[in-house]
């Protein structure tokens, strides 16, 4: 039986930090699929600068990922139904409450372990691990 591994975020500009999240993902299982958000349901921060079709294509180019799709409009469980996976692996900072994700996965009938990916942090003061960061030296250092 195949281990599938379901990751999933918003991937606006692409940094190594992204790369270690679905390294660590895909290590969880044999098989890694990751949802891309809609950037009009990412609404806890600044949406994204990149369409949604560009997102889901430099995802899907990355070596870890086998599949990458993006996320349904209403309902972020609708996809995990459609792939049954056997883990979900939230990243080391992401919001979702893992119990609450357990909790309606159990209502919906899906077997399915919530893990927590790790962080990687920075190996050098020059180096930028976050889209928000990156944003804002393009900003300070390209800005008039
Ligand atoms: C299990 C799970 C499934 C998700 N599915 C979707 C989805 O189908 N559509 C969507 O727009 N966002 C979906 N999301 C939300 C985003 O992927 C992401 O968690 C949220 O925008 C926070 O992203 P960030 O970590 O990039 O800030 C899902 C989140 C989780 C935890
Ligand atoms: N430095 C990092 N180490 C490990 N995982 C990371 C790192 N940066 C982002 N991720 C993970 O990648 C996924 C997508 O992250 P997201 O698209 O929000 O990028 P971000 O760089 O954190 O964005 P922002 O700066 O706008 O918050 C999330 O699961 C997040 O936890």
């Amino acid at each position: 039986m195949v281990k599938r591994v379901v990751a999933q975020g918003t991937f606006d500009i692409l940094h190594p930090g992204h790369v270690h999240y679905l390294r660590d993902a895909a290590a969880m299982g044999d098989e890694l699929v990751v949802i891309v958000a809609r950037g009009e349901n990412v609404t806890h921060k600044q949406p994204p600068i990149l369409p949604n079709s560009q997102r889901v294509a430099m995802i899907e180019a990355l070596e870890p990922v086998d599949r990458a799709l993006l996320g349904h409009p209403d309902d972020i469980f609708t996809p995990i139904e459609d792939l049954d996976p056997d883990v979900i692996a939230l990243g080391h900072d992401q919001h979702h409450d893992s119990e609450a994700i357990q909790a309606e996965l159990e209502r919906r009938g899906i077997d399915c372990a919530v893990e927590r990916a790790s962080a990687r942090e920075p190996d050098s003061e020059e180096e930028l691990l976050s889209t928000g960061l990156i944003i804002d030296r393009i900003i300070e250092r390209r800005g008039r």
